[in-house]
């Protein structure tokens, strides 16, 4: 049975990066998808942003909406200090196997746990069945309209505190216009834009930060 892109993906990576070395897992990602086959991982360009947002946020605990083949996880736990740790949702059950091997190369497995299923079904298991406080970093990179639903389920579910950081890719590309609009008209978030590309090409895109006010 011939193999999806993503399979294809992680076979570069093996093939071509270091074990154990999360950015050079990164790089040999952004080589095959601007190279090779375009994938949505979030890229450099954005990763950039990502990078820079968590680096300010230092998170003890994160989230990530969104794994796919695990780039952007990589990208976040490589940055995560002694004992914090990532939990990142897919529900697609073969990118959450692709992903499971691209954090384990990478050598970030234990700062990462990987939860398989529907955000709407995950998020509000965090706190008894994950041990979930509060969360100090949300990234939203699943689909567009999850963002405003798991957003307000995150609030209903109290997980979020005083300063919690959200970011959002895509807000221009695919889009996520009813998130906007919810988030920037709500007085208990302070947003912020960052223009910036979509991943591997030149087409606008932009990421949203919103910090939760309490
Ligand atoms: C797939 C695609 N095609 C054309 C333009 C953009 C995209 C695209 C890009 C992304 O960064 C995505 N991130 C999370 N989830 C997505 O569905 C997604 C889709
Ligand atoms: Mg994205």
């Amino acid at each position: 049975m011939n193999q999806s892109k993503e399979q294809r993906i992680l076979n570069f990576v093996l093939q071509n990066a270091v074990r154990g070395d999360p950015c050079s897992v990164l790089d040999t990602i952004d080589k095959y998808c601007s190279q090779k086959e375009w994938a949505m991982n979030v890229g450099n360009e954005k990763g950039l942003i990502l990078d820079k947002t968590v680096e300010e946020a230092n998170p003890s605990v994160a989230l990530e909406l969104g794994t796919y083949c695990g780039y952007s996880a990589v990208r976040i736990a490589r940055l995560l200090k002694a004992g914090a740790h990532l939990l990142t949702v897919e529900f697609n059950p073969e990118f959450a196997a692709i992903a499971k091997q691209m954090i384990e190369f990478a050598g970030v497995q234990d700062k990462v746990k990987l939860l398989e299923g529907p955000s709407e079904e995950i998020i509000p298991q965090l706190k008894k069945k994950y041990e979930v406080d509060t969360l100090d970093f949300v990234f939203l990179d699943h689909w567009k309209d999850r963002y405003t639903p798991d957003t307000i389920l995150l609030q209903e579910c109290n997980l979020l505190r005083k300063g919690s950081v959200l970011l959002a890719d895509n807000v221009i590309v695919p889009g996520a216009p009813e998130f906007l609009n919810y988030i920037r008209n709500n007085p208990h978030f302070q947003c912020t834009n960052y223009p910036s590309r979509l991943e591997y090409m030149k087409v606008e895109d932009a990421m949203e930060k919103a910090v939760f006010l309490g």
